[in-house]
């Protein structure tokens, strides 16, 4: 049964907005602005000339600005979701969120206009007036009837294209989900009877692209706010009276009798379960109303368990919302210079999207989804956002049908180099990260939170816990209670808090840590004050002890103090001593940095062993490790010192049979710069610029690290932990409350794996 599987709060909404740089947009430049050179070039005079070619030759703007790679999201803010008219300002959350989702899902560079006006040729002229500086228009949120005539007329008015995505975004989704419910369901596509609530812009748009696909005109009842939109009818407008059928039935639950599918595009509540009950067996209902659908999936199969649900919200199975088709439309689009999105293309993304629905789950989507969907089914109608493969194979086949059918000004020569663009266009790391909370989503673990008196933690213990994460267990004393009630939390007592001083764990704990120590010099009643007293060594404990999955701590006290309070309780890794890695997400690439943490400086063995756990650890990330032991040198050049343990570990890993590419030592840029290795190094062993740098020692890791977080614009996650026996994470005292959230939902996935293994070696 489906159940919605993300919670936050109303004030959790609103922070996220606030939280630092107000909003979810900025701009960033592309071209360094450094120096006086810089500015002569970006502006005045040197500006002057790309003016001067693009008024000879319009078609180079596409060459000399951002223009070809920018989509304008435009709103009035008269149909906000299915919130209704509330006017252009109000509407700007929206349009800032299309304008990220364009941007993650697609690299499509997106920017919100806001109109306020409600008058529709006002409107239009403003639009039209915009044609220069974008690639394409995506219309958002009008309502219906204007938009009809908005789009009609700019699509007529502009050469470039112009998209309504609440009309045909939505109708390819709506489309290529209902291909596959018919197909699991067995029906044919011709014979369903539809009942479509809603006639505005996407239930329109709907009914129009199914009945165009096959859909039997009589067979399609449409409601509005009045009720069945009949013959007999004499408010229709000409949007509505082209859907009116001869038919008795006046209202929703009239229409819904024996109907086979039911395509809410209205507003939250409006189909009541005994008006599901009446339906057809096996019915397909799509509660598309935004943020809340027509009737909730649980409220459904409640009374109908033989349904397939759909609804437009990303918690629930099965989301038919149009984010799975704007970006990727408008990426296929751009990248031909298409004049337009016509129906062909539009035909072309549904079909594409209905049949990845049936190709095997990829791992990292079925994981996402617990583990529980591998294949094309009742909760797998249609592919999540997030599915890698969406970007490629909707945009080329957008593309493709873009130049079958003339509107490519710049048709794409080799569709399949193409297609490898698209694949490589994408940081698998972003990919990567959004996975790995949804995976935390699908296999919530237990992680303790070993400070958890501490306000920053409790922020993100709560985080965690609303956020669908997993468990958190608080290490604190009783007062964490008040605390939580604070900081807003109604019921306390629903989180587990874990006191130190008077938990019937504490003995269990005592014991644990003698029998390791007893023989080391440590005495019993030692050992019964660090763990009273030190909330490190009881969460370590009760890791060991298997009272939770995971831990993290580290806000405190100094890195180095915690790792050793983990390490008198927890073991280092077989052949490992722990490190840290970081990751440097940048524009289009991704880079790991270690040992950021721990060894001062590393033997060899030590090397060489960085060398593979960050090896793994990259291809969780999603990269393919090319490892760079970093040195000021590069092959001896110049001659310096410090450098035999590097090599000796480059010598250590030829004699392993590795299963990842590795060369050194190299200084930095040349480990970065593929050109330069293939130039002054050809005989280097790696097959494109380094994404692991094993630095030489710590402090050239953490201070080059520490250097580009603070001036080199780049966002830095970590240090991550590698190299215990057990997921445990140690945050940095600087950490936020939602980088010790992504370090929780890390350390979970890290158990989640860990207990993946375990279990398949008892099956062996
Ligand atoms: N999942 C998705 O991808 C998408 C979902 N949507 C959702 O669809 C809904 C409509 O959006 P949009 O078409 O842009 O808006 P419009 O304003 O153009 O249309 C709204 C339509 O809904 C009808 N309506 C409202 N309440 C009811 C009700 N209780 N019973 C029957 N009909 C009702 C209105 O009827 P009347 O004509 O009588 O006023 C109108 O026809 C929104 O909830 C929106 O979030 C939209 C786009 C994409
Ligand atoms: C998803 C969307 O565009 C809407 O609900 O309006
Ligand atoms: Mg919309």
């Amino acid at each position: 049964m489906s159940e919605s599987n993300v919670k936050y709060t109303e004030a959790e909404a609103l922070e996220f907005h606030a939280r630092g740089r107000p909003g979810k947009l900025e701009i960033v430049a592309t071209k360094p602005m450094a120096t006086q050179r810089d500015l002569s070039l970006a502006y005045s005079p040197g500006v002057a000339v790309p003016v001067r070619a693009i008024a000879e030759d319009p078609g180079t703007a596409y060459d000399f600005t951002a223009k070809g790679n920018l989509v304008a999201v435009i709103s009035n803010g008269t149909a906000i979701l299915g919130l209704g008219n509330l006017g252009a300002l109000a509407s700007k959350p929206v349009m800032e969120g299309k304008a990220v989702l364009f941007k993650r899902f697609a690299d499509v560079d997106s920017i919100d206009i806001e109109v306020n006006t409600q008058d529709c040729q006002r409107f239009i002229e403003c639009v039209e007036l915009l044609e220069p500086s974008f690639g394409g228009i995506n219309l958002e949120d009008i309502a219906a009837p204007d938009c009809f005539v908005i789009e009609q007329t700019l699509k007529e008015r502009m050469n470039i294209p112009v998209f309504h995505d609440d009309q045909h975004g939505t109708a390819i989704i709506t489309a290529a989900g209902l291909i596959n419910a018919c197909a699991l369901t067995g029906r044919e596509f011709k014979d369903i009877k539809v009942v479509v609530n809603g006639a505005g812009a996407a239930a329109i748009a709907c009914t129009e692209l199914i009945k165009a696909m096959g859909v039997r005109g009589d067979n399609v009842t449409m409601c509005d706010r009045k009720g069945v939109i009949h013959k007999g009818r004499t408010d229709l407008d000409q949007w509505k009276s082209a859907h009116a059928i001869d038919t008795p039935a006046r209202d929703l639950a009239d229409a819904c009798v024996g109907a086979d599918v039911f395509l809410g595009l209205s507003a939250a509540g409006a189909l009541k379960p005994e008006m599901v009950k009446t339906m057809a067996d096996q019915p397909i209902i799509f509660a598309m109303a935004n943020p809340d659908p027509e009737i909730r999936p649980e409220e459904a199969h409640a009374v109908r368990p033989d349904a397939i649900l759909a609804t437009g919200r990303s918690d629930y199975p099965n989301q038919v919302n149009n984010v799975l088709g704007f970006p990727f439309i408008f990426r296929g689009a751009l990248d031909v210079r298409a004049t337009a999105i016509n129906d062909e293309m539009k035909i072309a993304a549904a079909e594409a999207l209905a049949e990845l629905a049936r190709e095997p789950v990829p791992e990292e989507v079925a994981a996402a989804y617990g583990g529980k969907v591998h294949s094309f089914g009742r909760d797998y109608i249609i592919p999540a956002p997030f599915d890698p493969r969406l970007m490629e194979i909707v945009a080329s086949a957008v593309a493709e049908a873009a130049m079958r059918t003339g509107v490519a000004q710049k048709p794409v020569a080799d569709i399949e180099a193409y297609r490898h663009q698209l694949r490589s266009r994408l940081n698998p790391t972003v990919a990567v990260m959004t996975l790995a909370y949804e995976g935390a989503r699908a296999n919530p673990k237990r992680v303790l939170f070993a400070e958890g008196e501490e306000p920053n933690v409790l922020r993100a213990a709560i985080a965690f816990k609303e956020g669908g994460y997993g468990t958190p267990v608080l290490v604190g004393r009783d007062e964490v209670y008040d605390q939580l009630k604070e900081l807003g939390v109604d019921n306390p007592q629903e989180y587990e808090v874990l006191n130190s001083r008077n938990s019937p764990l504490v003995g269990r704990a005592v014991e644990h840590i003698y029998q390791k120590h007893q023989r080391h010099g440590l005495l019993r009643r030692e050992i019964e004050r660090m763990v009273n007293q030190d909330r490190n060594y009881f969460a370590a404990a009760m890791l060991s002890l298997g009272e939770a999955d995971a831990m993290i701590t580290g806000t405190t006290r100094p890195f180095s103090q915690s790792l050793r309070q983990v390490r008198t309780v927890i073991d280092d890794a077989p052949e490992t001593t722990p490190f840290g890695v970081n990751v440097i997400v940048g524009r289009g690439h991704t880079v790991l940095i270690a040992d950021t943490a721990v060894t001062e400086r590393p033997t060899a063995e030590q090397y060489a062993a960085i060398a593979m756990r960050s090896s793994a650890f990259a291809r969780r990330m999603g990269l393919e490790p090319r490892v760079a032991f970093i040195s000021y040198t590069t092959f001896g050049n110049p001659p310096g010192v410090h450098i035999e343990e590097l090599r000796g570990a480059v010598k250590l890993l030829d004699g392993f049979h590795t299963d990842f590419e590795y060369e050194g030592e190299m200084a930095p840029d040349v480990a970065l710069n593929y050109e330069m290795q293939q130039r002054f190094y050809p005989f280097s062993r790696l097959s494109g610029p380094a994404n692991i740098l094993v630095m030489p020692g710590l402090q050239s890791a953490s201070v080059s690290t520490k250097l580009l977080k603070e001036l080199g614009g780049e966002s830095v996650l970590g240090p991550y932990m590698l190299g215990l026996e057990l997921p445990v994470q140690i945050a940095p005292m600087t950490a936020s409350a939602s980088d010790l959230v992504m370090l929780a939902v890390l350390a979970g996935g890290d158990a989640h794996a860990r207990q993946k293994r375990e279990k398949g070696r008892v099956q062996v």
